[in-house]
Order: C-alpha cells, then structure tokens, then sequence
C-alpha cells in the first residue's frame, strides 16, 4: 500500500533538468550575481524577472558559458554548465537566444536557421570539401528542416529574405527558430517581446506555448509582466544579484519585497492582497510604467 503511494508520487515528481547551486559572478567591484539557486523542471515555463541591471542576463550568461562564475555550479541533465565550452553547450541541449538580436544579417532567412543546424549534422570537414553523396543528402535534409522551422514560427514565406530587411518581429522568430534547429531541451529567451506591439507579443506567446506543448522547456528573461505572469508556471525574482522571489507568478505578484523592488519603498503597503488587476506587476505597460517610475522599462 505504502509503496504503490510512494510510486504515484515519483509518477507526478516533476523531473529537474537544470539545478542552479549557489551562483556568483562579479565585474570587478560589482558583484553582479550573489549565490543564486533556482532550479527548472522538465515543461516549465521559467521566468526570469528582476529590475533593470538586476543580473538576468548575467545569469543567462553564466548559464551558457559566455561568463566563468567565480563560484557556484549549474547542473543541466547531468552535465555541468559551468565547466563546458560555449560551443559545447548547445551540443548538451540548451539554446538561447540575445537581448540584442544577433544574426547573419547579409545571410537569407534561411541560411541563418541552417547554421543553427550544423552542430547536428554528421559529416564534418572531409565531407565538406569532397560533397559527396552523403553530404549533399544531409544539406538537403537540413535545408528541408530549416524551411520546417521557419514554418514553424511563422515565417516560412521569407525564407529567401535577407535576414538585416526582416521587420524586427521577424528577425525576433528568425532567432527562436535557429535556435530551435539545435534541438535544444531547453530554450532560453533573453527578451522575446522586447519592440514588439501588442499583437506581435500575443503571436509570440502563443508561440513560447506552442514550444513548451512540443516538449522543449522555456527559460524566459522578459520586462513585459503581463506575458511573464500570464505564460509562467514559475518566476525567478532578481535584485541586485540576489534572489528576491521565486515561485508561482501569483505568489510572486502578492510578495510585498516583488512589489516593493518594482515600486519602491513603501509601496507594498498600499499594494492589494489579490493579483487581478489593480496590481502593478499584473497589469500591462502603460499604467505599470506610470506607477513604476524608476523602473520605467520593466514594465515595457
Ligand atoms: N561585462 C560586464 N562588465 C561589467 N559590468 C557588467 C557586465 N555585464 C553586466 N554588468 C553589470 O552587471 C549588472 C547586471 O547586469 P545585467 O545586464 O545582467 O542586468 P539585467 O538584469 O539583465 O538588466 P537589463 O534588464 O537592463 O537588461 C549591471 O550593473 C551591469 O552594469
């Protein structure tokens, strides 16, 4: 009896994939990361909120081996982060994409997702200069799986675009679909929605949705609230290098420190004990920023 109970538990456990222990980085005298643990489970819609300069790209950074943390370490699927190259840490399976959007600009559309392809394919440099059968096969199956993708975030009919003429909502996609074609378990997204309109942002949510309901868990650093708390199952609140918050959005939004590092001192005071919509964290841009003041981006 006991041990079918003991079962059905494991059965609903969620599976960890990426356990954070402990995390610091500094820049000489700032010390942009202090001890920060969190940990992501398989399916999870991770978000990553925080002031601005609060350390979520740092973190992002750590994470795919762009910066060394002093200390601390990062376990993803039994790898460890920290000690991997950054060439090495999409070949585990995490994927990011940049704040500042970084792709092949004098490059298609298309060739941009079939780089992200390469670090899957098989037949290396002797394959590269002879092009024999075997190769041209495989370019031919990464381009039709490129195209695929490119379908996939909506943008399949500018394939042949150079990546720079794209409308900057495009090339945001553009960035999650070579991204995709690493076959990452987890995709980390460093601002999505950032210059998007509200149309553009519901696109992208339905999108971030799409992603997870295919099986590829989502980390997600975002300033714009209302996609964050309505798309995740859990946020990360950073501060200053610190953790300040971490849970589910709804308890995250009610956290008189949240409130207060958003609104500044004395706000949690006046905050309402409920979410809805007189909530500044669970509003959009307009009257969040308004109310925000010193953190006028965050809520953009
Ligand atoms: N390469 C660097 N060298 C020196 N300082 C840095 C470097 N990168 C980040 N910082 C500093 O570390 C702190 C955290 O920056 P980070 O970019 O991680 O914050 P953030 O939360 O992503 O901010 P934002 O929301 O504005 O993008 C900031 O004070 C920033 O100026």
């Amino acid at each position: 009896m006991i041990s079918a109970a003991v079962n059905a538990d494991a059965r609903s456990m969620p599976e960890l994939l990426l356990v954070a222990n402990k995390l610091s980085k500094r820049f000489g005298g700032l010390q942009a990361l202090s001890d920060v643990s969190f940990s992501i489970c398989k399916g999870d819609i991770y978000g990553l909120i925080g002031p601005n300069g609060a350390g979520k790209t740092t973190l992002f950074n750590v994470l795919t081996s762009l910066y060394v943390p002093e200390s601390g370490s990062c376990n993803f699927m039994g790898h460890q982060l920290t000690r991997l190259k950054p060439h090495e840490i999409a070949v585990v399976g995490l994927a990011r994409t940049f704040q500042n959007i970084r792709l092949f600009g004098n490059l298609s559309a298309i060739e941009n997702v079939m780089i992200g392809r390469h670090i899957r394919t098989r037949a290396g440099l002797w394959g590269a200069i002879t092009r024999n059968k075997r190769t041209r096969a495989e370019e031919a199956a990464i381009e039709r799986r490129a195209q695929e993708l490119l379908d996939y975030v909506g943008i399949g009919h500018r394939s042949n675009d150079v990546a720079q003429s794209l409308p900057y909502g495009d090339q945001r996609r553009l960035e999650i679909a070579r991204a995709l074609a690493t076959e990452p378990t987890l995709l980390a997204l460093d601002e999505p929605a950032a210059g998007m309109n509200a149309s553009e942002t519901l696109v992208l949510r339905r999108l971030i949705e799409k992603i997870r309901g295919d099986g590829v868990t989502v980390l997600l650093i975002e300033h714009d609230m209302k996609l964050v708390m309505g798309l995740c199952n859990r946020v990360l609140v950073l501060e200053y290098g610190k953790v300040l918050a971490e849970g589910k959005p709804v308890d995250v939004q009610r956290n008189p420190k949240v409130i207060e590092a958003y609104l500044g001192a004395g706000a949690a005071d006046h905050a309402p004990v409920k979410v809805p919509a007189s909530n500044p964290l669970a509003q959009d841009q307009a009257s969040g920023a308004a109310a925000a003041g010193q953190n006028n981006k965050d809520m953009q």
